[in-house]
């Protein structure tokens, strides 16, 4: 059975570009996206978490409206519980990474899926908690940042490619985070990323956006069907 539903329907006009996605998936766990760059992944994380108000078209998650051109509906970022973990970990310079996840949990609007200790065990903070960040190597970052993700109770994690700048090792540990994160917290999760591998380790299904001449558009691939990214 899958518990999450999304629906999109909208268009982005970037001169002389015009992003067109519409799409209606219902996932368990992680549902991957994949396509060529430029294909519009981002834009599409960059929808769901609210940055995009000038979008036309309708997005919804759950059955909840989160943003519709038509209505004049559009949900502020801080109050859709969608909260995004880029490539580059957006990290708070000045605390140290306890700093860090106190300020989420402070900000939290909900009760996160996980507890703090919960979330500081699965992802291996304990000793780096008294750490500065800007210390911090790429993997460690990265896990600060969905740590810190998770404390801001979101209703639905994007991951956008957060292993892509980490060498081998640093990515199998950072995805070995993202599955214990997953199987603990039941989270629905959306994660973009070129490679397969990852998308085949961690997805249920996979979302394949295509670019064509006009943009870009979903691939209406079968619900469960793992699909190879280009
Ligand atoms: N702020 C922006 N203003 C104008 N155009 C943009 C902006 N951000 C992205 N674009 C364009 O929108 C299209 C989709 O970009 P997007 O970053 O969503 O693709 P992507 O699939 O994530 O690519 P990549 O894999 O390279 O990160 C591209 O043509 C890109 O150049």
């Amino acid at each position: 059975m899958s518990d999450n539903e999304l629906q999109i329907d909208f268009s982005l006009s970037r001169p002389p570009q015009l992003l067109r996605m519409s799409t209606h998936r219902r996932w368990n766990g992680i549902l991957g996206i994949s396509g060529p760059s430029g294909a519009g992944k981002t834009s599409l994380l960059r929808v769901l978490a609210g940055l995009e108000p000038q979008a036309r078209g309708r997005v919804l998650f759950n059955g909840e409206v989160l943003q519709d051109s038509a209505q004049a509906v559009f949900v502020a970022p801080h109050r859709r519980r969608v909260v995004a973990v880029f490539q580059d970990a957006r990290l708070f310079t000045h605390l140290d990474v306890l700093g860090n996840l106190a300020y989420a949990a402070r900000r939290a609007t909900a009760t996160p899926a996980l507890d703090r200790d919960t979330v500081i065990a699965l992802l291996g903070l304990a000793p780096l908690l008294q750490r500065k960040v800007d210390g911090l190597s790429g993997g460690e970052t990265q896990r600060v940042a969905i740590a810190r993700a998770v404390l801001a109770a979101p209703r639905l994690l994007l991951l956008d490619e957060p292993v892509s700048a980490l060498d081998a090792r640093g990515r199998d540990e950072v995805l070995s985070c993202i599955e214990r994160v997953r199987d603990a917290s039941g989270l629905p999760m959306l994660y973009v990323s070129h490679a397969g591998a990852e998308l085949r380790r961690l997805a249920t299904q996979i979302l394949a956006l295509e670019t064509e001449a006009y943009g870009a558009s979903c691939d209406e691939t079968p619900p469960g069907t793992m699909v190879d990214p280009c």
